[in-house]
């Protein structure tokens, strides 16, 4: 079964119809990068995956749940659904580490000595081990992003979902953040889910490429077709044409 289906799905805020039939099939393991312009309903996609926006109609299976059922246990799903947001979301008053170990204590009940020492390896894997009794603000931005990415692993979940996650960073930052990425998109179990404009993560390491547009999804190729080839959308074409030339 796949990790994440999206059948026939449809998102409204009010009367505005924010996703429009949404065919999408993700298997476990893939990596799978959401490009598009400005307000083409992106985010609104990744965040129906954990349930952060309901969706109205059609079917959303996320693994093995119907997330358009109404009495789904949207908590099930987040245990194995992380999510990185743009802006971090760290808890302010919290060190790093307590930070890092928060949700699997409370959620998971983790054994405390076993909690840490995942904290730790975590935080070792991203580069940032003696951050540990910190507070975020003492961080760059760069480092705060690697501490919310190592949060979320902690949860050890099936599937991890990026908003724009380099979009408020400095440029020097970005490229720390990337490479913790794409340790994990190496990672043949995990499931990921990005939106971002990082065209050379794309490239280097996503399976597919999918391009959305007015809340419809224009084209769904390889990352080999979309880029070494052409997209077929001549939407799609042109929105590659101005990244890349940007
Ligand atoms: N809570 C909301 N209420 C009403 N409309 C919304 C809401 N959130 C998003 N929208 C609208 O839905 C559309 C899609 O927005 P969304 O944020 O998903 O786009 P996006 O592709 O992620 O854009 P961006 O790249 O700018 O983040 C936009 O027209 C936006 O104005």
């Amino acid at each position: 079964m796949a990790m994440i289906e999206f059948d026939d799905v449809q998102k409204y805020y009010g009367d505005f119809h924010a996703l429009k039939d949404i065919n999408l099939k993700i298997e476990a393991g893939e990596t799978v990068v959401l490009i598009g312009p400005s307000g083409s309903g992106k985010s609104t996609l990744i965040r129906t995956v954990n349930g952060l926006e309901p969706v109205q109609d059609g079917r959303l299976i996320v693994n093995g749940q119907d997330l358009a059922n109404r009495k789904t246990d949207i908590n099930r799903i987040r245990k194995n659904v992380g999510m990185v947001f743009q802006h971090f979301n760290l808890y302010a008053n919290k060190t790093i580490l307590e930070n890092i170990m928060l949700a699997p204590r409370i959620v998971l009940k983790r054994d405390e000595a076993e909690n840490k020492k995942f904290a730790m390896e975590l935080l070792d894997r991203v580069g940032l081990a003696d951050q540990a009794e910190k507070y975020p603000a003492q961080l760059s931005g760069g480092q705060q992003q690697r501490i919310a990415i190592a949060r979320s692993l902690a949860m050890k979940p099936k599937c991890l979902l990026f908003d724009e996650p380099t979009s408020a960073l400095d440029p020097e930052m970005i490229d720390d953040v990337l490479n913790v990425m794409k340790d994990i998109a190496r990672d043949s179990n995990m499931t990921m889910l990005v939106v971002t404009h990082e065209m050379g993560f794309a490239r280097e390491v996503a399976d597919r490429v999918i391009f959305m547009a007015d809340g419809q999804i224009l084209e769904d190729d390889s990352s080999d077709t979309f880029f070494n080839g052409e997209p077929s959308n001549e939407r799609a074409r042109q929105f590659l044409g101005k990244i890349i030339t940007h």
